[in-house]
């Protein structure tokens, strides 16, 4: 096959392309059950219980702790983290969490509060002195550094007291938090070794808070994860002080505690350098229950608000002097926001829903840009402009009015699909229309169970044949990318113990991160983006190896992306127009067998390798089988 290039751009690509959907999802199920991971020591006994004077009206409940009498030794209770906790020599691990006496007692004593391994030997300790005679809750940190690093990851954090001092005594607590070194060492920051792993995939733009965890409560079998309208993510009860988060129930079966919140999610796209593509709830719940049109003004009001905290002025929004309260006077960059998720489950309603949001929010924020403040800033705040508000149902179906200028499309496919649809977006008229694949990945070989379990074709880990498929798929995107804004790969973190879906871009245990054949992909192309897109011979539409070609003319570089979906090698032929094209360029290359797949029992399987390949005028490259490929050459 000859693929002959063009010397001309048809047209830029934008800096948005490729980045990061975000949502809370994939925890163990079930695992509401408020003393799920607490377990006593010695004989403690502990309980849940409503606290008659509870720690903060957000958080109402305490752990209760009672020393029976006759124990000798330490008695007290643990923690056994996210299924176990990694702990390294040499951390630190700042915890906190807040005690008080119930009733006066004339107590006097100290807590030890530490790290130690499930079997029971302690790895560090503190020493925390209480007292009996004030009732009132008190604060407590503690700065653990271990001197040793245990075996296994299967480890507590604990809390005990000398059982015969304390005999008969109640001691409750409350919102215990626990941190390893964070990314960037950000307070209640992000896990370091899998926000490294995202940084490392220089994404553009981060989706957020949801998918369903926005939107939809699943049936699921506890009833306080009612299916109402007040289970959705509310942006309020997601900031200020952990005592301040109450949390919800999720939309995945599990509470999420909301400790990463809405102002966690805005510095994090500023420290990845992201954009957010920030969603606002848009009056649907499970199953079809809507908001009536004549009851959504508060859940507009609620969506002004959450964008007020992001642009707002803190001169003149209660909204925005809340986020300058938490330490953050200017203003966030929002370009983009996504009115509700997935609504094509009601469309019905969203042809009134669609039209009272988006009215609504153009008219409080007419280019969505932050107000000049009173005060000088530094010229990173800006005024941002935004006018971009991205539609959720099916892509002109039902028609609605205003006409949306943009859609979020997502697709979960088998591998063969993506490679058959690279040309999805080669036939959408050019408009003005512009796309967001929010969402898309092969998750299934079996067409006929795309969403089906493991045992029928379901995909646990992502392989190199989905893979391919998906780079094919973003080939197509990267084509026209003059209509697709921006794309992402969903779900992006599963935990390999507790997930109700696979597979994810990222899978993660207790102590490790499983970078998966699709993220090597997600960060090839992002990382390789060019910033112009050069046409040239087209794949064939009903092919198995698909290519496209981007300029970085910053750096005078050719890039040319191709994907061999299919096991035998492709012979490509590239004829350059330039005048000087160099003779060696850089091939970076994922290949492995069709069901290859890095997963805990393969960690390494698939890793892109670089090597440098002949280049010039005119030359050949063979693409392996199941292959995707990025050449870099200098040609001007
Ligand atoms: O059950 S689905 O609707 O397919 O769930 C999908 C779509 C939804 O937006 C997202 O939260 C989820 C997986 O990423």
């Amino acid at each position: 096959q000859t693929v002959s290039v063009s010397a001309t751009a048809s047209h830029p690509i934008p800096t948005t392309l490729w980045g990061q959907m975000f949502e809370d999802i994939s925890v163990t199920p079930n695992t509401a059950a408020s003393l799920n991971a607490w377990s006593a020591i010695n004989g403690g006994q502990i309980s849940v219980v409503a606290d008659s004077v509870p720690v903060s009206n957000s958080l109402p409940n305490s752990l209760r702790f009672t020393i029976p009498a006759g124990r000798t030794g330490q008695v007290g209770f643990a923690n056994s983290g996210f299924f176990g906790m990694k702990i390294v020599a040499s951390s630190t691990y700042k915890g906190s969490f807040f005690v008080k006496f119930p009733t006066v007692s004339s107590f006097t004593g100290n807590l030890i509060v530490g790290l130690r391994t499930t079997s029971g030997s302690t790895v560090v300790s503190q020493t925390v002195p209480i007292r009996g005679a004030s009732t009132s809750w008190q604060q407590i940190n503690v700065s653990l550094t271990p001197r040793t690093t245990p075996p296994s990851t299967d480890n507590q954090f604990f809390v005990t007291i000398d059982g015969a001092a304390a005999s008969g005594q109640t001691i409750n607590f409350a919102m215990f938090s626990l941190f390893p070194p964070t990314f960037k060492n950000r307070a209640n920051g992000m896990r370091n070794d899998i926000a490294t792993a995202l940084a490392e995939m220089k994404p553009k733009f981060f989706r957020f808070p949801g998918g369903n965890n926005l939107v939809r409560s699943l049936v699921v079998p506890i009833s306080c994860m009612g299916q109402t309208v007040p289970t959705r993510w509310q942006w309020n009860a997601t900031i200020g002080s952990l005592l301040d988060r109450p949390g919800r129930a999720g939309d995945w079966g599990y509470i999420n505690t909301d400790g990463l919140g809405l102002l966690e999610y805005l510095l994090f796209c500023e420290d990845l350098g992201m954009e957010p593509i920030m969603a606002v709830w848009a009056g649907f719940a499970l199953g079809g229950t809507s908001v009536a049109q004549n009851g959504l003004q508060p859940y507009i009001q609620q969506a002004i608000d959450q964008i007020n905290f992001v642009i707002g002025d803190p001169a003149t929004s209660a909204p925005a002097a809340r986020r300058a309260a938490l330490g953050r006077a200017q203003p966030f960059k929002l370009t983009y926001v996504e009115i509700g998720n997935e609504d094509f489950f009601a469309s019905d309603t969203y042809t009134y829903r669609w039209p009272a949001f988006v009215n609504a929010l153009r008219g409080a924020f007419p280019n969505l840009s932050a107000p000049l403040l009173p005060f000088a800033l530094p010229a990173a705040s800006l005024i941002y402009k935004s006018t971009e508000f991205i539609a959720t149902s099916n892509i002109n179906s039902p028609v609605l009015s205003p006409n949306p200028a943009q859609w979020d499309h997502h697709v979960y496919q088998t591998p063969s699909w993506f490679a058959q649809n690279s040309f999805f977006y080669d036939d959408m008229p050019r408009n003005g229309v512009t796309f967001f694949e929010g969402e898309y990945a092969a998750i299934s070989t079996n067409p006929n169970d795309i969403f089906g379990s493991p045992a029928n074709g379901r995909l646990t880990f992502s392989t190199m044949q989905s893979a391919s498929g998906e780079a094919a798929y973003m080939i197509g995107m990267e084509r026209n990318s003059d209509i697709v804004f921006a794309a992402s790969y969903a779900p992006l973190l599963g935990h390999v113990a507790g997930s109700q879906w696979t597979p994810n871009l990222i899978a993660f245990d207790t102590g490790n991160v499983y970078r998966s054949a699709s993220y090597f992909v997600q960060k090839l192309f992002s990382t390789n983006m060019g910033n112009e897109y050069i046409p040239s011979t087209l794949p064939s539409r009903t092919g198995t190896v698909f290519w496209g070609i981007t300029r970085n003319t910053a750096t005078g570089e050719i890039v040319i992306k191709v994907s061999n979906t299919v096991a035998a090698q492709a012979n490509l032929t590239f004829v350059l127009p330039f005048a000087n094209v160099a003779t060696s360029g850089s091939l970076q290359v994922l290949t492995g067998a069709a069901t290859a797949s890095n997963s805990p029992t393969t960690p390494s399987a698939l890793a892109p390798a670089t090597r440098t390949i002949t280049t010039g005028k005119t030359f050949t490259f063979a693409a392996a089988g199941f292959s995707v490929n990025v050449i870099t050459i200098k040609a001007s």
